[in-house]
């Protein structure tokens, strides 16, 4: 019974597991301060100091890495892949340490588990990055031929929650077409048909509706205008659409709980921003299920956004002609990932390999 090693690090914490092949021992949220990340000029930077916290919470548990069989991190801003357990290979750590394709905390999955599962040479895996891409031709095509769509979302817990559903359903995950919806910092919505998640918003660089902390799609022209306005410098600019857009530009957080305690003090602006999220997310889930022509078994809602009862009503009002609505408020992605890796080490599937 193989004892694997979960890390998953997100923006503000980084989560710990260690599971008994699929069964959690435990699982530990680290949360970091602002002050402390502030330190670091980049994500990468943060290495170091999320690796001796994750040691420094191993050792306090008692648990030595000798122990552990397998480490599996949470893979980051990669170039486009299909779904699957990957190997951590050099390849995949240049990539992730060069961050073409963007700074994401999810980068430090693999090359923290990658790191640590070398001194003890041990295999290193992450499973389904931000960059599964499994779009069919057609998505991808904008009306600027410089512009390709890409396909950046919550692949792990999409996927994760997709499978949970069609058993929910009866059914598996190939034999249905499901309407995914994660609602957390940012919100995806994917069009999930036949085990494959044909169209989704790429839920990083400005597409769909907005959300807690970024500003989704724009009136571009007047976004153009705002970039030449001499007002912003891009880095600016770049806050404005991913981590200061959304909720927090309007309102000053990023929690929606917070939201709802305004609303309750009978703040309007905070019901209006509030009810337009609930709405552009609405709008997208009818946009993915015209992208599966219509033929919707069900819609899924997650994330942490989820937990709140009146805005999946608020959701659920608006899309329920499409398919039946059903709620998986939080995430699955601990599991998902101790499942991928689990399904290597016991000879289920074979890892893939990134180059
Ligand atoms: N019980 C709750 N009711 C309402 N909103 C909640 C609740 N719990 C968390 N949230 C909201 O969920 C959002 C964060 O969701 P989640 O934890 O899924 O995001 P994340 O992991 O930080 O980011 P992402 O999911 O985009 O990777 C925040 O806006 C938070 O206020
Ligand atoms: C879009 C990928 C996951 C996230 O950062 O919200």
């Amino acid at each position: 019974m193989p004892l694997i090693l979960v890390i998953n690090p997100g923006s503000t914490s980084t989560k710990v597991a260690v599971f008994k092949d699929t069964v959690p021992l435990f699982t530990e949220t680290l949360r970091h301060n602002t002050e402390e990340l502030s330190k670091y000029k980049s994500i990468i930077d943060q290495f170091e100091f999320r690796t001796q916290a994750i040691l420094n919470m191993l050792k306090e548990k008692g648990i030595s890495l000798s122990e552990i069989d397998a480490i599996v991190g949470r893979g980051g801003l990669l170039k486009p892949i299909e779904s699957g357990t990957y190997i951590v290979n050099e390849k995949m750590i240049e990539d992730l340490k060069k961050a073409e394709r963007g700074e994401h905390a999810s980068n430090l999955g693999g090359i923290i588990a990658y790191t640590l599962a070398k001194e003890h040479n041990i295999p290193a895996y992450i499973v389904d990055p931000v960059v599964v891409d499994e779009l069919e031709d057609v998505a991808r095509i904008t009306g600027m031929p410089e512009i390709e769509k890409s396909s950046i979302f919550h692949a792990l817990n999409q996927k994760a929650i997709a499978r949970r559903l069609a058993a929910d359903l009866h059914k598996k995950y190939e034999e249905v077409n499901l309407i995914i919806a994660h609602l957390g910092g940012g919100i995806s919505v994917g069009a999930h048909k036949h085990g494959r998640v044909v169209d989704v918003n790429d839920a990083l660089n400005g597409e769909g509706p907005f959300s807690p902390e970024r500003a989704g799609g724009l009136p571009v022209l007047d976004l153009v205008k705002l970039c030449y306005s001499g007002k912003y410098t891009y880095q600016e600019m770049k806050k404005k659409l991913i981590g200061q857009g959304g909720i927090v530009a309007h309102l000053g957080t990023n929690d929606v709980r917070e939201v709802y305690k305004k609303i309750e003090e009978g703040d309007k602006k905070a019901e209006l921003v509030l009810e337009a999220m609930a709405y552009q997310t609405a709008k997208e889930i009818g946009a993915m299920a015209v992208v599966l022509k219509g033929h919707v078994d069900a819609v899924g809602i997650t994330g942490g956004i989820a937990y709140n009862e009146d805005f999946v009503k608020r959701i659920s009002e608006r899309v329920k002609f499409i398919a039946p609505v059903y709620v998986y408020p939080g995430e699955d992605e601990m599991l998902a990932l101790a499942q991928g890796a689990y399904r290597v080490l016991s000879g289920e599937e074979k890892a893939k390999m990134y180059s």
